[in-house]
């Protein structure tokens, strides 16, 4: 078994990460009081812990109640760079090397900022995290839109404004029943047309068809969750037949950014034991393993890669591969990958002793 140091030490990957679903509670705490947001808790700990327990509803919509209270606090230039800024510092602090951080900037607009005044204070924190983080950290950002909502086209157009300045890539997310991604079409065709990158939250709460619209209407470079994928698989002991979903994301080497506690929280998975990921990871599908929601899950890159370890056996082999699958469906340019790869990651590896 890896040592819970060993495992902080080794350089991490992270593609799916909410901004408001990562706040420290403590951050939670001062910045409602600073604002009189009323909160259902008093104490830091208490209010973590609320966090968790709200999440833990088995339903996608009822975790989702929970980020009114961060993006409540998440409303002023100051108050989004210090999350910003906290963000990466606590990533850096878990050994992750580089991350894509998402957020929905049509959320942060109720105390009169505008929707480049969002990004640009979540760029300001994201490099003063990065100059202050006690480790090296490259942190990106990917432009959410809700998919409830009508602005997903202003939010890819944003992203394409953006993306020599920080941002990355586009993502739907919110409630994916009822929401099929074809609602925002336009926004991922124009994206397409722009050469620009982007991934889509499909297969956690709705299967196959949401996943199916991702990628062969809309273009998704990744899919977040995915996990229902699973759902075009048939095992049979040691056996397993691809139907053709599954076989198309598999050949063209999809990236799946799965969160496992964050499916456990909503229902998408039964167990850490029974999540997808152990059948599709031996299948070799292109896996990366991610946090979603750090304050709602209690959890961090560590933590998750911890009760894979636990439920799968994997060691530093596995955490090897999947840092590299994750760096190399980054949206950031194939030079700058190949260098955290060969720079970074490799190298650590390589140093670390593979047997245990
Ligand atoms: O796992 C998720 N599925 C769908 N939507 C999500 C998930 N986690 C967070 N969100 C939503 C709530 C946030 O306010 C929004 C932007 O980060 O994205
Ligand atoms: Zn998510």
């Amino acid at each position: 078994m890896i040592s819970p140091e060993q495992l902080k030490a080794a350089p991490k990957v992270l593609l799916h990460d909410h901004l408001d679903g990562g706040l420290r509670p403590e951050t939670v705490l001062e910045l409602a009081g600073e604002i009189g947001h009323p909160l259902p808790r008093a104490s830091a700990p208490e209010l973590g812990a609320w966090f968790v327990e709200s999440a833990d509803s088995g339903s996608l919509e009822r975790y989702l109640e929970t980020f009114e209270h961060t993006v409540a606090v998440m409303q002023t230039a100051e108050a989004i760079k210090r999350v910003a800024s906290e963000c990466v510092q606590d990533l850096a602090a878990d050994g992750v090397v580089y991350a894509e951080v998402r957020y929905a900037p049509e959320q942060h607009l109720t105390r009169g900022l505008t929707l480049e005044q969002v990004v640009d204070a979540v760029r300001e924190g994201f490099e003063h995290g990065m100059a202050v983080a006690e480790r090296p950290i490259v942190a990106r950002q990917l432009l959410t839109a809700m998919r409830h909502k009508a602005r997903s086209m202003e939010i890819a157009e944003l992203a394409v404004a953006y993306r020599d300045a920080g941002v990355v890539g586009f993502d739907i997310a919110g409630a994916e029943a009822g929401y099929p991604p074809t609602r925002h079409l336009d926004a991922f065709e124009y994206l397409q047309r722009e050469n620009a990158h982007f991934t889509i939250h499909a297969g956690e709460a709705f299967g196959l068809p949401s996943i199916w619209q991702a990628i062969q209407w809309c273009g998704a470079d990744r899919l977040g969750h995915g996990v229902r994928i699973i759902d075009d698989i048939e095992t049979d002991g040691d056996k397993a037949e691809l139907g053709r979903l599954a076989a198309y994301v598999r050949d063209r080497r999809i990236p799946l950014e799965m969160c496992p506690s964050s499916n456990l929280q909503t229902g998408a998975a039964a167990s850490i034991a029974e999540h997808p990921i152990g059948l599709l990871a031996k299948l070799r599908f292109r896996v990366t393993v991610n946090t979603d929601n750090r304050l709602m899950s209690g959890t961090s890159m560590s933590r998750e890669l911890t009760l894979l370890a636990e439920a799968f056996d994997y060691g530093l082999e596995d955490f090897r591969w999947f840092a590299i699958n994750a760096m190399k469906s980054a949206f950031i340019p194939f030079d700058e990958r190949l260098a955290i790869i060969n720079n970074v990651i490799k190298p650590w590896y390589a140093e670390a002793d593979l047997s245990h």
